[in-house]
């Protein structure tokens, strides 16, 4: 089984947690892009009635639309009953780093909220520790991009900020600001880090997410594994 075949594995390992009637948070990235379309195909079929996604970027609603998932936004629900999203890190208490693809601060809007939150990796995602392989992608206020790196220095943080791919110069996100990627040392305490960094003025939200995942499905060669809180 290769890192795709995992992906998919994972995804339809997390159709098993939706039921008729049920908001569902849409997160962001290769994996959930999965997950999307084979919701979508049991909608289809007739397997899955009164679902609802909010998504938590373009992507995660620009696939929702294309693949017939009725989208709605957190404004417009009560409650969020299940959210699925991928990580870039999961350690072994299930506390995650996001944001590879800049959309942290609305997914950790709706996974807060969300009753399940269900995250899907493969096997390559764990780590001993967070920030044992990716750095923290950390949103800021554009204007206070240069104070916040050199703050982020009292970390021994060795910080950078996000250049565009196919875009001259930053990363701009869909809130208009820009991503500092942070690689700290070693994170020895996620949910005191994940709410220091957030005391930082100009910092919006950063990809620490301590005590937030209920389930995590890990896609290995062997199958797919189930790590709960
Ligand atoms: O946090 C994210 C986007 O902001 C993604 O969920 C994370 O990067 C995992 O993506 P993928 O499933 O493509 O590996």
């Amino acid at each position: 089984m290769n890192v795709e075949d995992m992906k998919k594995a994972v995804a339809k390992e997390a159709l098993r947690y939706i039921e008729d009637d049920m908001v569902i948070g849409l997160g962001t990235g290769s994996t959930t892009a999965y997950f999307i379309q084979f919701l979508s195909e049991k909608i289809q079929k007739g397997e899955l009635e009164e679902i609802y996604g909010v998504p938590t970027s373009y992507q995660a609603k620009i696939l929702a639309m294309e693949y017939g998932v009725p989208v709605v936004s957190l404004d417009q629900v009560d409650a969020i009953d299940v959210a699925v999203d991928g990580a870039d890190e999961v350690d072994p208490n299930l506390n995650l780093i996001k944001g590879r693809g800049a959309a942290l601060t609305m997914e950790k809007i709706i996974e807060y909220r969300a009753g399940t939150f269900i995250v899907l990796v493969d096997e390559t995602k764990l780590v001993d520790y967070l920030c044992q392989k990716m750095p923290v992608p950390i949103e800021v206020i554009p204007a206070a991009w240069k104070a916040i790196l050199e703050e982020l220095s009292i970390f021994n943080a060795e910080a950078e900020l996000r250049m565009g791919k196919k875009k001259d110069g930053p990363v701009v996100t869909e809130n208009g600001n820009f991503i500092i990627d942070a690689k700290f040392q070693r994170i020895e305490d996620p949910l005191d880090m994940e709410i220091e960094l957030n005391t930082i003025p100009g910092v919006v939200e950063n990809g620490i997410f301590a005590d937030i995942a209920d389930i995590v499905l890990v896609g290995t060669k062997e199958g797919v594994k189930k790590m709960e809180r």
